[in-house]
């Protein structure tokens, strides 16, 4: 089948290869036309293990393809999703500007019937707002041509995105059109061969799954952060209390590890915007604003936990120098939008700190965002990072981070105090070696 994907970021890059992959002709449209010469030199954008091997072996064999051309990406294909970006507006609800910009750019060259996707996450009445788009510009153009919008919400995680579209738990599609149904069908029908992953639902249904799921997991996070902070106030061990609750397979294992909050593109934006459909409905939306509360509540404790162990003075930071390890706001992405690395590192700077980072593959991110700055010094490898500092903090499970030569780390920072935000090390054992070790939820 024919596809034209409209924003060539994470989701419609990964979605546009996937589908590639899978034997359909995919074209990605960006209007960001330096993006596109990158893409057509074979240079990729983002960083997301398995994506080169995946576009290159696409482009090479002719399914895949980038453009800034929107009418050529309209004329392309009867199958038109749409993946840019829905970023919070100023009153924390989704921006939908940029959806309603395709959908109007789609509207103006359409010449005959297009089925139009929303893969964006957007609120619940966006589809209905994209249907009036691009009536109105059809209206204006005195064309009758017939049209379907489609909500087909996607649920991939960075650093793992190839194996969830590929092999997705579900494929959300709302729709209450018989043609759109049978054309998504056969469009998912590869990624249905073991079971059938797809369900189809009314529009609206599928734009607050979409929030629905976020929500729920981010509400796990936060449940467990607010459970850590009293486990350490309480002399417990919450990796305990974890695996405890875990156990009872109707809370289960997946998603319940606390931490120094949850960051990202999608958590933080989505949690608030569902949050402001309630207010907008006139519904008090009590525990989504308690989920958002405690994550940035959380996110500032690797800072608390450091000012508190200098003494908590004003200045007790000012001049310190410390080591932080992972800036990504998760493994296996360079992707830094709200990393809780970024809230303790911009605390650092406010307090006369310096901050020695390193990072597996975040370091060109970081040094786009804060550019060159005396008090901020990124380092050839992790241990490097470590001279002379006071402290090491981490903010990121890599790996590479969950073994490391203790030996190593103390000749470089005799300080011998880490503040880890993952919990990635045995308490005990650390003790039992002479550090200052300062975890979440298991203070000792
Ligand atoms: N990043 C994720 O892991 C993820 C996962 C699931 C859903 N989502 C949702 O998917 C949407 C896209 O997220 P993303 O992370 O891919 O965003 P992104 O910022 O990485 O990419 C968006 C792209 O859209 C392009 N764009 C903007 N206006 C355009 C237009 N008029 N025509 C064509 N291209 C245009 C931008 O130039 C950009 O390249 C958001 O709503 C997000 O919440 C993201
Ligand atoms: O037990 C956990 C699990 C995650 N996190 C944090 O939660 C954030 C988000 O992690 P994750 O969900 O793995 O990453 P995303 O790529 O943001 O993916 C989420 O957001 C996407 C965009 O909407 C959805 O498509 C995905 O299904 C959803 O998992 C990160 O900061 C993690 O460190 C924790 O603190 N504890």
């Amino acid at each position: 089948m024919k596809i034209s994907i409209f924003g060539t970021g994470y989701v419609g890059l990964v979605s546009g290869a996937c589908l590639a992959d899978v034997g359909h002709n995919v074209l990605c449209m960006d209007v960001d036309a330096q993006k596109i010469d990158r893409l057509n030199q074979g240079e990729l954008p983002i960083w997301e293990p398995g994506l080169d091997t995946l576009v290159a072996r696409n482009v090479e064999e002719g399914r895949l393809s980038f453009s800034s051309d929107v009418e050529h990406a309209v004329q392309h294909a009867d199958i038109q999703f749409i993946a840019v970006g829905t970023p919070p507006d100023e009153d924390g609800s989704a921006d939908l500007k940029y959806v309603i910009a395709v959908a109007e750019s789609i509207a103006r060259h359409m010449d005959r019937y297009k089925v139009i996707i929303n893969k964006s996450t957007v609120p619940v009445g966006t589809a209905d707002k994209v249907q009036k788009a691009v009536e109105q510009i059809l209206e204006n153009r005195n064309a009758k041509i017939y049209f379907d919008i489609v909500s087909n919400p996607e649920f991939l995680k960075e650093g793992a995105a190839i194996a969830d579209f590929l092999k997705p738990d579900r494929i959300i599609v709302g729709t209450g059109s018989p043609r759109a149904q049978a054309l998504m069908k056969e469009l998912y029908e590869p990624f249905n061969r073991n079971h059938e992953r797809t369900q189809f639902m009314d529009v609206r249904s599928a734009e607050l799954t979409k929030y629905a799921a976020n929500a729920m997991l981010a509400t796990k996070i936060s449940f467990m952060n607010e459970l850590a902070n009293l486990a350490e106030r309480l002399g417990a061990d919450i990796e305990e209390v974890r695996k405890g609750i875990s156990s009872d397979p109707r809370i289960g294992f997946h998603f319940n590890y606390p931490g120094c909050g949850y960051g990202g593109s999608c958590f933080p934006k989505d949690v608030q915007a569902l949050e402001r459909t309630a207010a907008q409905i006139g519904y008090d939306a009590q525990l989504l604003k308690a989920v958002e509360a405690v994550n940035n509540r959380q996110k500032t404790i690797l800072f608390s936990k450091l000012a508190k162990h200098f003494g908590d003075a004003p200045d007790s930071l000012a001049g310190k120098t410390i080591a932080v390890w992972g800036l990504a706001f998760k493994p296996n992405t360079d992707d830094m939008r709200e990393a809780p690395s970024r809230v303790l590192i911009e605390a650092l700077w406010e307090a006369g700190a310096k901050v020695q980072a390193f990072d597996p593959v975040a370091m060109n991110e970081a040094r786009r965002i804060y550019g060159m700055r005396q008090d901020f010094h990124l380092a050839e490898d992790k241990y490097s990072a470590l001279n002379y500092a006071d402290a090491l903090v981490i903010c990121t499970e890599w790996q590479q981070f969950r073994a490391p030569d203790f030996d190593e780390i103390a000749t470089r920072m005799p300080s011998k105090l880490i503040i880890d935000g993952r919990n990635l090390f045995q308490p005990d054992r650390l003790k039992t070696l002479g550090w200052t070790y300062v975890s979440i939820g298991r203070e000792i």
